[in-house]
């Protein structure tokens, strides 16, 4: 009767039980995209027995992210994230409230600053100048490289320097399968579990599926290995003045008794907030550089464009150096169309809404999980012209950047839960790609034509490469001074 008196957003209808859960396919975000051009741009959907929000238009997630931010600033609580995260404390999965506003103040002002973010200059230059180092060696010999391989060692590197102090390549970390316990973890998190959409009976399905015990597995593996570096750190007496981790940051917020929401901040506290950094770091980063090389390589002007720039800025200079980077107009521009095409979190993170609003005209109760299809919007025909196409000069005369202002362009969402890790993240992958498209000539193996580059998407919570890219590296042909 209730819903009857409102004006519920239109949607597919449902089947008893499991509501629209069968229309999401292997790929939702495509599914949920070719479902919104038919039923419109805010669209409700059921989950098992949770309304669902689908939003795919820039003015419909201006309104939601923007004019509705509180009410629509919380996040569902899920078995995965829950676990994964020692019961809601840390700042991505947390429900909205006093302890997720001051974690999320201090990741703002301590954790991710830009100080934080500069400080940590030496560890992009060094691990950049490995990696460029290595593909050198595939140059000399001829060999084509595994770009995926590459970038995702490159962000592992840096995100394990970053918040534990050393890299994974090379150490403890690699023995006992640090990749694989972020992918396992990353798959955790993006799971759909059925006790989340069936309360009752749902935990009997994921017993009988095994995704108990896989959870369970996972939280073990990823809490030994905090355990283990935290307990390092403790009992090494480093003085480390300005090249301070994050577990240093953290242990020293513990040893001076910080509260959160009136709770003092404990080793779980820590834990939470250490996978966020890893399983919100490591792959997203890595994937965005793997579909800009996977554009570049299929489209062969941009690429020459996009180098010509970096050598004439740089000059005869080995490295691009972080100051160069504001010079690199077009790369940036490149960087933005990536984003249009392949951001990593193509349905944002889920959120939860808090009290009832109207979107669009239409009714949004308390307690609706909202998807953003980011994903969807950077390909709408009627917001970009050719939008299958890839071309950076689309934004060469626009204001239009992916910071959260404008709704078109949201990769990293936006209002008070857009992502805090944006800086930290960027500052990397410009480096890295500038020192990529400078040092050498990439050309495809042997056989293959710009046609033949494989762009499906494989299905995660950061949307990767199904088929992983290879390229063949040629030493910069211009003299680069040693
Ligand atoms: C290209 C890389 C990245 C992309 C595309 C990305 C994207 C996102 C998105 C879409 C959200 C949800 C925003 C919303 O709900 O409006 C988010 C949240 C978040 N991201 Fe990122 N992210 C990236 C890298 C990182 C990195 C490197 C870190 C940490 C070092 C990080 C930490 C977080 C955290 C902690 C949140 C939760 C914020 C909150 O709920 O208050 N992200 N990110």
């Amino acid at each position: 009767f209730n819903n009857k008196k409102k004006n519920l957003p239109p949607g597919p209808p449902s089947l008893p039980i499991i509501g629209n859960f069968h229309q999401l396919g292997p790929l939702p975000h495509q599914s949920l995209w070719k479902l919104s051009r038919r039923y419109g741009p805010v669209m409700l959907i059921r989950l098992g027995g949770t309304p669902t929000i689908v939003i795919s238009s820039p003015d419909a997630a201006r309104e939601a992210l923007k004019t509705h931010d509180l009410d629509s600033c919380s996040r569902p609580q899920m078995v995965g994230t829950g676990r994964l995260s020692y019961d809601s404390l840390d700042v991505a999965f947390v429900e909205y409230g006093d302890y997720w506003r001051e974690l999320r103040t201090l990741c703002v002002l301590e954790l991710f600053s830009m100080k934080r973010v500069q400080s940590f200059r030496y560890i992009r230059e060094e691990e950049v100048g490995s990696m460029i180092e290595s593909i050198a060696k595939s140059a000399e010999s001829g060999t084509p490289v595994n770009m995926s391989e590459k970038f995702m060692a490159l962000t592992a590197n840096f995100t394990c320097r970053v918040a534990f102090g050393k890299p994974f390549q090379g150490t403890e970390l690699e023995d006992e399968g640090f990749m694989d316990m972020v992918h396992e973890g990353m798959a955790m998190l993006g799971s759909f579990s059925a006790s989340d959409y069936f309360p009752q009976l749902g935990w009997i399905v994921d017993r009988f599926t095994g995704l108990h015990s896989r959870l369970e597995k996972s939280f073990r593996n990823l809490d030994d290995l905090y355990q283990k570096v935290i307990e390092e750190h403790r009992n090494t007496n480093k003085s480390n003045e300005g090249k301070e981790d994050i577990v240093d940051v953290l242990l020293k917020m513990e040893k001076d008794q910080t509260e959160l929401a009136g709770v003092r901040l404990k080793e779980d506290n820590i834990k939470a907030i250490l996978m966020n950094i890893f399983l919100g770091g490591v792959d997203t980063g890595a994937v965005v550089m793997d579909w800009t090389m996977a554009e570049l390589a299929r489209n062969p002007r941009v690429m020459r464009k996009a180098r010509e720039e970096i050598r004439s800025c740089v000059g005869n200079k080995k490295w691009v150096v972080e100051e160069d980077l504001s010079g690199l107009k077009y790369l940036k521009l490149v960087l933005k169309e990536v984003m249009r095409l392949h951001p990593p979190g193509v349905l944002l993170i889920p959120r939860e809404t808090i009290g009832h609003f109207k979107l669009s005209g239409y009714d949004v109760d308390p307690k609706s999980c909202v998807y953003v299809n980011a994903w969807g919007m950077g390909r709408d025909p009627g917001l970009w012209e050719r939008p299958e196409e890839f071309v950076p000069e689309r934004f060469e005369d626009s204001p239009i950047d992916y910071k959260g202002n404008h709704f078109e362009l949201i990769p990293f969402g936006a209002g008070r839960r857009r992502c805090p890790g944006m800086s930290m993240v960027m500052a990397m992958i410009e480096l890295a790609l500038a020192n990529v498209l400078h040092s050498f000539d990439w050309e495809l193996p042997e056989g293959m034509t710009e046609g033949d580059v494989n762009m499906e998407e494989g299905a995660g919570l950061a949307v990767f490469k199904k088929v992983p890219l290879t390229l063949l590296p040629i030493k910069a042909s211009h003299k680069i001074d040693a």
